[in-house]
């Protein structure tokens, strides 16, 4: 059994004004990723390419050993996109019913057990469900195929506090089994915490950090001051002469003077930074 749910190597996909060349990510069973980064990094596409919803111009990807997209990958894989996976037109209860001759697995006493809990109105068509709603839905019916790896994209956008907590609950459920994992990509990188074993930070289409979340701060040091912007190693830059904060590598730290301050950097400092426009200042 391999010891990989997903593997990503060497994927390129070139489009007008956007690429992403040569990535490489490994998703170890047992693993939860957090994908995060500024819009239009590269996240979706990335998803996309897992799902093999998209033939990327060079790379492989494989989920569980076969090729993304193949038969056996999607059908170990829980998927909730941006978009409802049911048709508008169908009803809640019906869903069941209707999925169940394309996945066997299909287990319809836990869909209606999350339905449920995660409170979806079972009598709506899926066209009149909120934003929320909607993706709660696409979350119970993703966990009722009983995947083994879900991969999720933005999850959180569109759900209130309560729900974004439930869903951080049913992904530690479903994570109970050590086979399973996780990729989920969001803005709110605060619903990481407790939740992420590994977070990437994608900027531009490349990874501009991979690793633990907590290491963040081990690596990347946030520095504030005024007057004339630092001209040592900043990776980012963001304000104006009055006050300005840069992001540097811990290792950089000494190379700073007494008149500004250092303090740990966040994962939204990250990103916002390393995806400032940073004129003269190597990204
Ligand atoms: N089909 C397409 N044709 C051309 N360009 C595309 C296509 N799909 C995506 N892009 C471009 O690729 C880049 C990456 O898009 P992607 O959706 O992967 O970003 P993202 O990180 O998911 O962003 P967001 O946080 O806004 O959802 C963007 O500049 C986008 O405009």
């Amino acid at each position: 059994m391999t010891d990989h749910a997903a593997r990503v190597h060497g994927l390129t996909v070139r489009r007008p004004g956007f690429a992403i060349n040569d990535l490489s990510l490994t998703l170890p069973r047992g693993t939860v990723l957090g994908l995060v980064g500024p819009n239009g990094a590269g996240k979706t596409t990335t998803i996309r390419a897992l799902l093999g919803l998209l033939a990327p111009d060079a790379g492989r990807i494989e989920v569980f050993d076969r090729p993304a997209g193949s038969t056996e990958a999607l059908a170990r894989t829980g998927i909730v996109l941006d978009e409802p996976t049911a048709a508008p037109e169908w009803s809640v209860h019906s869903i069941s019913r209707r999925l169940r001759p394309f996945y066997p697995g299909f287990d319809e006493r836990f869909f209606e057990e999350l339905l449920a809990r995660l409170s979806v109105p079972i009598s709506r068509r899926v066209a009149e469900l909120s934003r929320g709603e909607g993706i709660k839905l696409s979350l119970a019916t993703a966990l009722a195929q009983r995947p083994d790896l879900l991969i999720l994209d933005e999850p959180s956008s569109g759900l209130d506090p309560a729900s974004r907590r439930e869903i951080g609950d049913l992904i530690r459920e479903f994570m109970i089994d050590p086979d399973h994992a996780v990729l989920f990509s969001t803005h709110v990188t605060t619903d990481l915490a407790g939740l992420a074993d590994v977070l990437v930070i994608l900027v531009d289409g490349a990874i501009a950090y991979q690793g633990s979340l907590f290491a963040v701060t081990e690596e990347f040091a946030m520095v504030r001051g005024s007057g004339a912007p630092p001209t040592g190693p900043v990776l980012g830059l963001r304000g104006t002469e009055n006050q300005w904060s840069a992001l540097i590598r811990v290792q950089d730290s000494a190379g700073f003077g007494p008149d500004v301050v250092i303090d740990d950097a966040s994962i939204d400092d990250v990103i916002v930074h390393l995806a400032a426009d940073t004129p003269g200042v190597p990204a």
